[in-house]
This record gives C-alpha cells, sequence and structure tokens, in this order.
C-alpha cells in the first residue's frame, strides 16, 4: 500500500562524485519535493573515507523512517548493507555509471520520477544473502568478472570505457578455474569462466546474468560460465544483454538456499562491486525478505 504519513523523517546518503553527476540542484529539488509533503530531511554527503561509521551514527542519532541512497550501486550496498534485518526501509535515486539493483527493483531511472518515490511508494520486504558474514543484496562473483572488477577498482580511470578496456585486456588471457560447489540439493565440480551468486538478476552494466531470478523468493542462483572457446565470446554476450543466457549451451545455473563454494585455485573475488578476500571456502546462506525497499507503487494500486 502506499504509505506517505508513516515516513517524515528521511536521511538521504548521497554520494558527490557518483555517475560525475553534479547533484547541487538535485539537493534542491529533494528539498521542495520534502517541504512540500512535511516530511524533515537529513543529508549527508559521502566523502569515500569512513562513511559506513558515519551514516550508522546518523541512523542511530536520527532514527530516520526511511534512508534513501543517492547514488550507483556502490552507495546503494554501502547504505542497504547497514538496514539488512532492520525495520528502516532503503529507497534509492538511481544517479551511477551502475544501477543494476535499482533496475532490477524497477525503480524509476528518470530523477524527477524517482524523486517521487520520497513521498508516494510502498514498502517490500526482498532476500538478501550473507557470504562468509559479510552482507551481499545484488550480485558476488568469482572468476573473470570479479577480476575486472578488482582491477577496475584498484585503477584510476572510472567509467564504463574503462571497464570495458579491462575487460578485453583480461579476456585474452584468462583461462577458467576449478570450482567444487555443494548446494543444499545438488554438487558441481568443473571449471567455470565466472561464478555468480546472485540474488539479484543484472549488473550495472546492463548485463542479465540471471534473467528468471526473483529477489524475494528465498532462493537464490549459482550461475556458471563454463569453459567456452574464444570464438563463442560474442555469442554469449549478446545472450548476456538480451536476456537469454540460460539458453546458452555453456552455462548452468544451481538454485538452493545455501551453498558453499570450494575456491581452491584462490580467485578473486567481488561483493555487490567490492572485491574482498574471503579465503578458500565461501559459505552463502539465504537471508528470506531481511531487507525492507521503497518501490514505486504498482499500477493497479
Ligand atoms: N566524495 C567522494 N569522493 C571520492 N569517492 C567517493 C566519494 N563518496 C563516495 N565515494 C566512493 O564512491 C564509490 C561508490 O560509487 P557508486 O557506485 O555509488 O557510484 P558509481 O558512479 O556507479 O561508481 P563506480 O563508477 O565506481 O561504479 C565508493 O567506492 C565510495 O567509496
Amino acid at each position: 500500500m502506499q504509505d506517505n504519513r508513516a515516513h517524515q523523517n528521511i536521511l538521504f546518503v548521497i554520494n558527490p562524485i557518483a555517475g560525475d553527476i553534479d547533484k547541487e540542484e538535485l539537493e534542491e529539488e529533494i528539498i521542495a519535493v520534502c517541504e512540500e509533503h512535511q516530511i524533515n530531511h537529513i543529508f549527508y554527503k559521502t566523502t569515500g573515507d569512513e562513511d559506513v561509521e558515519v551514516i550508522k551514527s546518523l541512523i542511530k542519532e536520527n532514527k530516520p523512517d526511511l534512508v534513501f541512497a543517492v547514488g550507483g550501486d556502490g552507495t546503494v550496498s554501502q547504505v542497504g548493507a547497514l538496514l539488512i534485518g532492520t525495520k528502516t526501509p532503503l529507497g534509492i535515486i538511481p544517479l551511477g555509471s551502475g544501477n543494476g539493483l535499482s533496475k532490477d527493483l524497477n525503480i524509476p531511472q528518470d530523477t524527477e520520477e524517482a524523486l517521487q518515490l520520497i513521498h508516494r511508494h510502498v514498502i517490500r520486504n526482498i532476500d538478501t544473502l550473507d557470504i562468509n558474514g559479510h552482507p551481499s543484496i545484488h550480485l558476488a562473483d568469482l572468476g573473470f568478472n570479479a577480476l575486472v572488477v578488482k582491477r577496475f577498482s584498484d585503477g584510476e580511470t572510472r567509467g564504463p570505457g574503462a571497464y570495458a578496456w579491462i575487460a578485453m585486456q583480461e579476456f585474452l588471457s584468462y583461462e577458467p578455474k576449478f570450482y567444487t560447489i555443494d548446494t543444499d540439493n545438488e554438487r558441481f565440480e568443473g571449471e567455470a569462466f565466472m561464478v555468480t551468486i546472485a540474488n539479484a538478476n543484472a549488473f550495472g552494466s546492463n548485463a542479465n546474468i540471471n534473467p528468471t531470478g526473483i529477489l524475494n523468493d528465498g532462493r537464490f542462483e549459482i550461475c556458471l560460465i563454463e569453459r567456452f572457446p574464444k570464438t563463442a565470446a560474442l555469442g554469449i554476450l549478446y545472450k548476456l544483454y538480451t536476456d537469454s543466457i540460460d539458453d546458452s549451451v555453456y552455462t548452468r545455473k544451481l538454485s538452493c538456499r545455501s551453498a558453499v563454494i570450494h575456491n581452491t585455485e584462490h580467485e578473486v573475488m567481488h561483493i555487490d562491486g567490492e572485491p574482498v578476500e574471503l579465503g578458500n571456502e565461501v559459505r552463502i546462506t539465504i537471508k528470506p525478505k531481511s531487507l525492507k525497499v521503497v518501490l514505486p507503487v504498482p499500477e493497479a494500486e
């Protein structure tokens, strides 16, 4: 149901550099919407340094009814992780270079439309994952894509062009690695080019690794791209960008509630876009409906 009255106090966490978009005017627009609807607003602009600690204490001190992340997937994950298991919903104004979770949640990508969520929305619960004690809301990877994410985050250059350039360079020499994966109902043993732990569907780049994933079904998917001839790469890319990767003969999917990935070749890994080092045993469990999110009011309502 639409729920305007209950949310009178909102914390906006704004990443000023996300998506290389100037957000001065946006702040004015947020203030205007809040004033029109008699909503108290608190702003925090991230600095890239100890933001999590500051946001945590702002939530503790101000007890906001909602927290909006204004930025890209990195900002959304930082804020969302703090709200898992709490009564406080996560709102998103998508303004990053990658806005994967907001797209999976059908949040408007148009800023003017997204701003209307401040006063008109529904609240729904979605699942999250626990990966060796780290929260994951969106997608985590081992293998090729994780290596590209790591090199991208170690580098100076931002934006999709830099990401694509690194991916091309790495692709030429990357060799699939051997994994053993035990889920609550099956075992996989074999080589994989990449292993994606998917609570959601598509990366910020729009590459859809898990087209049939549902964010609140109490399950997650381990999506494998197995060894493939280099000549098949374009076909795989095409399927990733046309929501048809499940049709590829080089993919396989394990749907489960818990899993252990034995990462014996020490492949690098990322969780929701942040590189992490988790050791050789990666344990994943689903936390059903553990995060409240702010969504557009369905048309029928
Ligand atoms: N003021 C700041 N200066 C520099 N970096 C910042 C600042 N605030 C946040 N960050 C960094 O921005 C990153 C998150 O950016 P986010 O994903 O929201 O936007 P993005 O444009 O999609 O980013 P990216 O291009 O890195 O994916 C985090 O690594 C965070 O530490």
